[in-house]
């Protein structure tokens, strides 16, 4: 457990490298025939995650250093499970590409992965070619290659991640691909995934986000590439800036794809105020005067947590719609802000796809973080709306999902524990 202090926060804040930009560029460099050098990496947990696993299936990983590792690329049968940890974007990914291999391979995972679903993997890789069985839906998860590439239809309202698992392996199944897509939330999750394609030299078609086509026999292009900084760890850096400041993050990309820019419109909806210097990669975040606000999280869910602690100080009623993409998430998250917040004396409701956070009426006490990194940074964030309180957060080891050094960071910003 660890107690913070709470205050206004203030100062500058170096971001984590984005775990979902990693995680894909890891892959690529996998399927790629020569050596990539990776910079700016992140060792967060569901980075050393993927570079196991990418080990397992046949790269060549360098020991990390300077902030960055040499892929030699090279898919070849792996002679054990693949173990993803907690990371669900790792195994929705690498099971497609697993299943280019004309081995049986299983995936399983750890912790919170083990409740969260993968059944929508069955259908989709059944139809490419590959045999699959997963644990009535559950981990761990079975497929036989080789994927042969086809026309198939995926239902990807639960999660993108399995669709940017195709995507990827699609490129190198050994036809052409046509994956049909129907309530896909998330996009810009998927706008990353071809983002690093391109950067590897892969080709495809896409009609907006309903239709991919992806020819096959495609070999990806190894290359150096720099990790960008983590807009989903920025919104809780931004949020304890809003809450005081200023604060700064920095390392960030402003012409990124990742969804968790909108935090920027959240914040600025909330009356607090933003800077950019789009050259320094830098954002600032200090106090206006904060109102309840209005943001529709849907295509950016990871930014429940930060705008929950942020909703907390606002004054009036702020709403967040697209709840329904927090049930499968490292906790049942929706679910968990309501309960720990409310620990706290935050008032949340859930009315059909929406939450309201009743701003003003919280305080210090403790709240457990079950298990969910972005609980336990949500915490910290909450706690530069407060004064002379104490916050407590049992379980604060599981920020290293995304972020090691985040409590270390806060301490920087005046949120010492
Ligand atoms: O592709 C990714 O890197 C991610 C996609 C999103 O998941 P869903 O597509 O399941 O919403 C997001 O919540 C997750 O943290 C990371
Ligand atoms: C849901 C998350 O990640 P994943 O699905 O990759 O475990 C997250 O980081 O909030």
């Amino acid at each position: 457990m660890i107690c913070l202090k709470t205050a206004k926060a203030k100062g500058r804040v170096m971001v984590e490298p984005s775990k979902s930009m990693m995680q894909r560029a890891v892959a690529a460099a996998l399927l790629c025939d020569g050596r990539s050098c990776l910079r700016n990496i992140s060792l967060c947990d569901d980075c050393v995650a993927g570079m196991d696993v990418a080990s397992s299936l046949g790269a060549e990983v360098s020991t990390p250093a300077n902030n960055s590792v040499l892929i030699t690329g090279g898919l070849k049968a792996p002679s054990r499970e693949l173990c993803c940890g907690e990371a669900g974007l790792c195994i929705r990914m690498y099971t497609p590409i697993a299943a280019l291999l004309d081995t049986e391979v299983t995936l399983t995972g750890s912790g919170g992965l083990t409740k969260r679903p993968m059944s929508m993997a069955e259908s989709p890789l059944r139809a490419l070619g590959a045999r699959v069985s997963t644990n009535n839906g559950l981990l761990p998860i079975t497929v036989k290659g080789p994927l042969k590439g086809g026309e198939v239809t995926l239902d990807a309202s639960m999660s993108s991640q399995l669709l940017s698992g195709l995507l990827i392996a699609c490129a190198r199944a050994r036809h052409d691909s046509v994956i049909n897509v129907s309530s896909l939330a998330s996009k810009p999750y998927i706008d990353m995934t071809l983002q690093v394609m391109d950067a590897f030299g892969i080709e495809y078609g896409r009609e907006g986000y309903t239709r991919f086509i992806v020819p096959g026999g495609q070999k990806y292009q190894s290359r150096d590439y720099t990790v960008e900084g983590d807009w989903s760890g920025a919104a809780f850096v931004l949020a304890a800036g809003a809450l005081g400041g200023p604060v700064t993050a920095a390392g960030l990309r402003t012409d990124t794809k990742q969804a968790d820019i909108a935090v920027l419109q959240a914040i600025e909806a909330a009356g607090a105020n933003i800077d950019i210097d789009a050259d320094a990669g830098e954002i600032t975040a200090s106090r206006g005067r904060l109102k309840g606000f209005s943001f529709d999280a849907t295509e950016c869910p990871d930014l429940f947590p930060p705008l929950t602690a942020l909703a907390a100080h606002c004054d009036g009623v702020s709403e967040i719609t697209g709840v329904s993409r927090l049930r499968h998430k490292e906790s049942d998250r929706a679910a968990v802000l309501q309960e720990q917040f409310g620990r706290l004396g935050v008032e949340i409701s859930l009315k059909n796809n929406t939450m309201y956070i009743i701003g003003g009426t919280g305080t210090g006490g403790r709240i457990n973080a079950c298990g969910d990194h972005r609980i336990a940074m949500a915490a910290a964030a909450y706690a530069c709306g407060l004064e002379g309180e104490m916050v407590e957060i049992e379980d604060p080891e599981c920020a290293a999902k995304s972020w090691p050094g985040f409590f270390e960071q806060f301490g920087k910003i005046g949120i010492r524990h």
